[in-house]
C-alpha cells in the first residue's frame, strides 16, 4: 500500500506525512475523486488497504436516495389520495396502484442518475415495463408520464424538457439489473405493501445500495406512519396521527428519522428491553404473506404479553428501528421466494439502529445472490439482547408447525 500511496501522492504533490496517513489530507470527495480516475490497479490497491481501516463514505449517495424516495413518495401520496376520494378500493379495478408503482420506479431512477451523473448506475427494481407496452394500457401510460412529468414540474430541482412516453418506458426498464456481489447496485421497490396502499394503510418506498453484495445504504419513505410510536395505539389513532417519515441508514453512521415535510433528522434506536414481556411484535397485516399462527406461537413461548401490531411493508423495519416494537416476525407460505428489494432498505435500517435481522436458523440474510434472498424459512429481526431467546422459540415452533404449501 505504501508504494501505491507514494506514488499517489507524487504525482499529485501531496505532503511526504501523507504517505504515512493519507486521508486526513484528502477530503472525501477529493479521495473518491481520485480513486475512481486513477490507473485501476493503484486504486484498487489504496481501496483495499484503506478500506480495512476506514469506513467508506456513501453520503453523497444516501442524499441521493432520500431526494429520490421523497419525491417517489410525493406522486403515491397524490394517487393514494385520489384513489380514496374515488373509491376505488371497492372495484377490482387496479390501475390506479399500477399507476403509482410505476410511477414512483420512474422518479427515483430518474432523481439518482440526475443526482449522480458521475456514477456507472446499475438498478435491481421490482417493476418493468412488459405489461404497460401493451395495447390495452395506452391510458395507463399516457396517465403515468403525466404524473411524472406533473411531479418533476412541481418538485422544480430538474429543468428538463417533459419526459415522453418512450423515456418513461425506458426508464422503468433501467430497473433490470441482476445485482450479485460485484460492484454497487441500487435495489428498489417502489411501492412496498400495494395492499396497504390500496387500503389507505401504510406503504414504503424503500431503497438501498449494495456494495459488493452488502447493502451499506438504505432509506425508506412511509407516507402513512405516524411521527410518534405505533407500538400499542389503536390502528383508527394511529391514523389519525401526524404521519410521514423519512428513514434512513448509512454503514457504521447509524439510522436517522425525519419528517418527510422536512424536520431535521434524529438518531433512533432499537429498543433495550431484553424482557421478552415488555416487548411486543410486528408482522403482516395480510395473513396470506406470513403465517399469523406460527408468529402467535412463537410469541407465546417467548412470554411476550402484547397483542401483534400487523402492518404492511417496510413501515415495520422502521418502526423497529425507533422501538415502537421488539420484535418483527416474517413466515411466508413454503416455496414463496423473498426478493431482495423487500428487505435491503429495512434491513440496513435496523441494523444500524442496533438491530440485528436474520432468517429462522439465525443466518444473517445475505443480498449478494441476485435478485432473490436465498432464506431458510423466515425472517426474524429483533434486538441483540432478544435474539438468542428469539431463535429458540423460533425453532421450538418450527418443529411443531407444518407451514402450508403455495
Ligand atoms: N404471497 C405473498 N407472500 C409473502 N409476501 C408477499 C406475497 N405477495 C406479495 N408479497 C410482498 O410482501 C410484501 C408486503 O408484505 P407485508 O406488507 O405483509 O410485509 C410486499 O413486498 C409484497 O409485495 P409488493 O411489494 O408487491 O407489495
Ligand atoms: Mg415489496
Ligand atoms: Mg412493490
Ligand atoms: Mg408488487
Amino acid at each position: 500500500m505504501a508504494s501505491s500511496v507514494t506514488a499517489l501522492a507524487r504525482l499529485i504533490y501531496l505532503p511526504p506525512s501523507t504517505i504515512s496517513n493519507p486521508r486526513p489530507f484528502l477530503s472525501p470527495k477529493l479521495f473518491f475523486t481520485l480513486k475512481s480516475s486513477y490507473s485501476p490497479i493503484v486504486s484498487s490497491s489504496i481501496s483495499s488497504s484503506l478500506n480495512s481501516s476506514i469506513p467508506m463514505s456513501y453520503d453523497k449517495q444516501l442524499a441521493a436516495a432520500k431526494k429520490a424516495a421523497a419525491l417517489a413518495a410525493r406522486l403515491c401520496q397524490n394517487v393514494q389520495k385520489g384513489l380514496l376520494q374515488s373509491d376505488v378500493q371497492s372495484k377490482s379495478d387496479r390501475s390506479p396502484v399500477t399507476v403509482a408503482d410505476y410511477g414512483s420506479q420512474v422518479l427515483v431512477s430518474f432523481v439518482l442518475q440526475k443526482e449522480l451523473p458521475d456514477q456507472a448506475f446499475s438498478l435491481v427494481a421490482e417493476e418493468d415495463s412488459g405489461d404497460l407496452r401493451k395495447e390495452e394500457s395506452r391510458e395507463t401510460l399516457e396517465r403515468l408520464t403525466k404524473l411524472v412529468n406533473d411531479t418533476i414540474a412541481n418538485d422544480g430541482s430538474y429543468k428538463v424538457p417533459p419526459l415522453s412516453e418512450g423515456d418513461i418506458l425506458t426508464i422503468i426498464d433501467s430497473g433490470m439489473s441482476e445485482g450479485g456481489p460485484n460492484g454497487q447496485h441500487w435495489v428498489l421497490d417502489p411501492i412496498d405493501g400495494t395492499k396497504g396502499f390500496l387500503r389507505g394503510d401504510q406503504y414504503a418506498i424503500a431503497l438501498g445500495l449494495l456494495d459488493e453484495g452488502k447493502v451499506v445504504l438504505g432509506v425508506l419513505s412511509c407516507p402513512n406512519l405516524p411521527l410518534e410510536s405505533i407500538a400499542s395505539q389503536h390502528q383508527s389513532a394511529v391514523n389519525r396521527a401526524a404521519a410521514g417519515c423519512l428513514f434512513s441508514a448509512q454503514l457504521s453512521c447509524g439510522t436517522y428519522m425525519e419528517s418527510l415535510d422536512g424536520s431535521p433528522p434524529v438518531k433512533v434506536h432499537v429498543s433495550n428491553t431484553e424482557n421478552p414481556e415488555e416487548a411486543s411484535f410486528f408482522e403482516s397485516y395480510e395473513a396470506a404473506h406470513s403465517s399469523h399462527s406460527l408468529s402467535g406461537s412463537i410469541a407465546k413461548k417467548l412470554g411476550v404479553k402484547a397483542p401483534p401490531v400487523r402492518i404492511d411493508s417496510q413501515a415495520k423495519y422502521g418502526a423497529l428501528s425507533r422501538g415502537d416494537g421488539a420484535i418483527y416476525l416474517r413466515f411466508p407460505n413454503k416455496g414463496y421466494r423473498e426478493k431482495i428489494w423487500d428487505h435491503a432498505a429495512g434491513y440496513i435500517v435496523v441494523a444500524e439502529a442496533g438491530g440485528v435481522a436474520s432468517d429462522a436458523a439465525g443466518k444473517p440474510l445475505d443480498f449478494s445472490k441476485g435478485r432473490y434472498l436465498d432464506l431458510d424459512t423466515g425472517i426474524i429481526v429483533t434486538n441483540r439482547k432478544l435474539m438468542p431467546a428469539l431463535l429458540k422459540a423460533v425453532q421450538d415452533s418450527l418443529k411443531e408447525e407444518v407451514l402450508p404449501s403455495l
